[in-house]
């Protein structure tokens, strides 16, 4: 799949998720300068249909989540274990996995990932209403 990535730091966390990420799937790195403005653009690289998903990662992995979420069709979850990834995808239509990069072991960031883009589609009967919600 092509998966739009960024994060505003740099460490063996960062590292570990761009390598797996590279090994499996092509990568477009987002090219910002700010957690907001990085958050923004692959928010709307997925939204306008660039990339099938994105993942973003910051310090806390909220602040970049919650950028995200203001660009109308992008759903961003923050999630720090792969039973979380996989529902987000699977209950919430997520397609943009937030995690941060401070709190995360490599190898558990990884699992997230992967846990979050194994799932092709969404359960149709666990969405429930959740896109009835406008904003
Ligand atoms: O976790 C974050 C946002 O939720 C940021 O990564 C953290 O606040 C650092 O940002 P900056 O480098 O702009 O100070």
């Amino acid at each position: 799949m092509r998966i739009a990535f960024a994060a505003d730091d740099e460490n063996e966390c960062v590292r570990a998720v761009v390598d797996h990420l590279r090994s499996e799937h092509e990568v477009v790195t987002a090219d910002a300068k700010t957690w907001t403005s990085m958050s923004r653009a692959v928010a709307e690289q997925v939204v306008h249909g660039d990339c099938d998903f994105g993942v973003l990662m910051c310090w806390t992995g909220t602040g970049t989540a919650i950028a995200a979420n203001k660009i109308p069709g992008a759903r961003a979850a923050t999630v720090a274990d792969a039973w979380t990834a996989t529902n987000a995808r699977r209950w919430n239509d997520a397609n943009i996995v937030a995690l941060s990069l401070k709190r995360l072991a490599p190898d558990v960031a990884v699992e997230c990932v992967r846990a979050f883009l194994a799932v092709a589609e969404p359960d149709p009967d666990e969405l429930g209403n959740i896109n009835d919600i406008e904003p």
